[in-house]
């Protein structure tokens, strides 16, 4: 047997002896390593074992033309101010919204929290979506971040740059194994247009310690990276096709470089997580920086006290996509 083979052989064995324990992590996650993927009938061998080793796997042609171009309308109705949609977040690019006032969809680089908006939700309900999501988190899948990010053409400052960064850093639940994060291209995506740039296998390492970068042009809020990021370690540029859609880990080291093109660069995501997860308290970790800031905005945006915590802000934006709620 040739050596590929016999690792196969060695990663599934693995694979499948902790396949059982997967849906009782909770039980076992500090006794045992689990692996990163369940065996569901969707991910061949080939795919467990890239996911395994790189940390993401992209799935061509996922999301059609038809349901993209629908998020498009939406995200056009939402920048007019056709809808108003409870508890979206509308970002501005930090140069645009310090300079200018620019009106409609080119002011605005992230729409964050659309999980009220029904059209653009129907992204992390899609069934071939979940047929993914349900290989990394398991059948009770909750959709707890949702983001539609819009890259603004650079204004020459790079902030249109999204430095290198963990998602798990935002998160403050836990086992980061049952999360997943699903990125869809609503365009062709490229390195010109600042595609995602991944390093391959940094979801073995650990969560880092995140903080600003310090960027001449401005950073925009809450766009933390990996302090110490280390340049040299071997890069991967996620060129993407409309529709084309990347699952990764949450501990993937991940960013994207500036839109050197005059388009607005589009892309959809959701992070899932197992409702079986639970949360966590970052106090006296590295989290405790960005949970500080959400805690900062949302009492100023929903004029709450601090008895409302970082766990609460993600508890009452997170939805059930399938199965049963259960610790989330
Ligand atoms: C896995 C997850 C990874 C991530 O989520 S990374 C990205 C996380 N980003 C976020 O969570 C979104 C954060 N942004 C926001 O909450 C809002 O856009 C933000 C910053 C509060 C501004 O919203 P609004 O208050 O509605 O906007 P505004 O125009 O009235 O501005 C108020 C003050 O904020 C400033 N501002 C607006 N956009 C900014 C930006 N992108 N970066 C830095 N500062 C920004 C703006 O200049 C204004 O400041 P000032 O009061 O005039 O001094
Ligand atoms: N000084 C830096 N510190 C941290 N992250 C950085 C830094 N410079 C760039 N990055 C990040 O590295 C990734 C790629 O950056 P960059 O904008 O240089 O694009 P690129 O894909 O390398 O293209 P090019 O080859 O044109 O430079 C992005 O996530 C970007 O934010
Ligand atoms: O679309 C991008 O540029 C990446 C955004 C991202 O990684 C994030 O918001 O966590
Ligand atoms: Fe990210
Ligand atoms: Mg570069």
């Amino acid at each position: 047997m040739s050596r590929a083979a016999d690792r196969l052989k060695v990663v599934l064995n693995h694979l499948d002896r902790s396949h059982g324990a997967v849906v009782s992590f909770q039980r076992r996650v500090y006794r045992e390593r689990p692996a990163y993927t369940s065996d569901t009938g969707v991910l061949t061998p080939e795919q467990r074992i890239a996911y395994e080793e790189n940390g993401f796997i992209l799935i061509r042609k996922l999301v059609s033309d038809q349901d993209i171009d629908r998020f498009r309308k939406e995200f056009e109705r939402i920048c007019k101010r056709e809808v108003k949609v409870p508890g979206l977040v509308v970002m501005r690019d930090v140069t645009i919204a310090k300079s200018e006032y620019v009106e409609g969809e080119k002011a605005v680089t992230k729409l964050q929290d659309y999980q009220e908006d029904l059209e653009l939700f129907r992204y992390c309900t899609l069934p071939q979506i979940l047929k993914y999501v349900e290989c990394f988190t398991g059948p009770n899948i909750m959709a707890m971040h949702t983001m539609l990010i819009n890259k603004p053409p650079d204004t020459g400052k790079k902030t249109s740059r999204h430095p290198m960064h963990q998602d798990l850093h935002y998160f403050p639940f836990r086992p980061a194994d049952r999360i997943v994060c699903s990125w869809t291209a609503m365009e062709k995506v490229h390195r010109g247009n600042g595609c995602l740039v991944v390093l391959p296998g940094s979801h073995h390492g650990t969560l880092l310690e995140h903080d600003y970068p310090e960027w001449e042009g401005g950073v925009n809020k809450m766009y933390h990276g990996v302090r110490n990021y280390d340049p040299n370690h071997p890069r991967v540029h996620l060129e993407m096709e409309k529709g084309d859609t990347v699952f990764f880990h949450p501990l993937l080291i991940h960013g994207s470089g500036m839109n050197q093109t005059d388009g607005f660069r589009k892309a959809i995501s959701c992070h899932y997580a197992s409702s079986d997860c639970y949360y966590i308290d970052v106090k006296g970790t590295t989290q405790e920086n960005i949970s500080n800031e959400v805690k900062e905005l949302a009492a100023k945006k929903y004029g709450v006290d601090d008895t409302v915590t970082f766990q609460d802000t993600w508890a009452l934006r997170g939805r059930l996509v399938q199965g049963d709620r259960a610790s989330m």
